[in-house]
């Protein structure tokens, strides 16, 4: 797969580039980025996925989370991928920000007009570790996933569907039971369907947490108290923590006092689950 340099910036020693390549999932052109600390050139090394929230593009990660230098300092790799499918031109994918463009939530569609190209599951977690592990110097089975919001969610969901996949999982603000929520229960109906035939358990973390099965399992969850969308009842961390006691499942739950939903609120941690991802690929 032929990828295309877009950009690259030197940044704590290492470099932050984005490439573009022809997605054979998702029948587009895609990017991601892609921060190489100075490590990689001297080692293969683990490599943290990190998936972004709805309206983002692989930018706003690499522009406002300030990843770079904690990845700097711990040798890691870390890929980011766009949050959908663009440029396809399907009627309605551009109508709003939490479904369409911006807003692949991280499953593969069942429904017209989006089940040909709304493929980000396999997208993030087959077809992009493919390009990434035969392009660039990755130590092997050495990968794990992290979100925000939407990315969140993915983020779960790919590690409960795929056991031993991840060393490690964490999540920013996830939207934790996407079933129960608006921007979910919307997601769901339209690329899967009603809920009654969609398999709509299939893709909700505080459902999949319920049945799963292999190698034992934390999930890091971080939450700032001043989120509006928690308080909008989008996020329902309180659902997944209760599931996880529910079947014994470890949990942390991080609460931030007087943290929002943003970037900020973001870079103030992101240091702290890069060093947790950094122990469990360590090990
Ligand atoms: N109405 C807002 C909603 C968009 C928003 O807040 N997006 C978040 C993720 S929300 C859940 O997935 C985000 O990460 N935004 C990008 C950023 O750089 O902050 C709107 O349309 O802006």
């Amino acid at each position: 797969m032929a990828l295309k340099e877009v950009s690259s910036n030197k940044s704590f020693g290492g470099w932050q580039k984005v490439y573009s390549h022809e997605s054979s999932e998702l029948g587009c052109t895609m990017k991601f980025g892609i921060y190489l600390p100075p490590q990689a050139e001297e080692n293969k090394l683990p490599v943290i996925y990190w998936l972004s929230g709805l309206t983002c593009t692989e930018a706003n990660f690499i522009e406002k989370a300030g990843a770079q230098r904690y990845a700097a300092e711990h040798g890691v790799i870390i890929v980011n991928p766009d949050t959908s499918p663009r440029d396809l031109n399907i009627p309605g994918d551009c109508d709003a920000y939490d479904f369409g463009v911006g807003a692949g939530f991280y499953l593969n569609a069942t429904q017209e007009p989006w089940k040909k190209n709304y493929r980000m599951y396999n997208y993030v977690t087959i077809e992009l570790p493919g390009i990434v592990n035969s392009n660039f110097g990755i130590a092997e089975g050495k990968q794990s996933i992290m979100g925000h919001s939407m990315g969140g969610h993915g983020a779960l969901i790919c590690a409960l569907k795929n056991p031993g996949l991840y060393r490690s999982v964490s999540a920013f603000a996830p939207i934790c039971n996407p079933s129960e929520c608006p921007w979910g229960i919307k997601a769901f109906s339209g690329y899967l369907g009603q809920k009654e035939t969609g398999f709509w358990s299939e893709w909700d973390a505080t459902e999949l947490v319920k049945r799963y099965n292999g190698p034992p399992i934390e999930l890091l969850i971080d939450q700032g108290l001043e989120d509006n969308f928690l308080s909008q009842k989008q996020l329902l961390p309180e659902n997944l923590i209760e599931a996880c006691k529910a079947v014994g499942v470890p949990a942390i739950l991080k609460k931030r006092e007087g943290y929002n939903h943003s970037y900020f609120y973001i870079a103030s941690f992101i240091g702290e689950h890069i060093k947790y991802h950094v122990e469990a690929l360590l090990k």
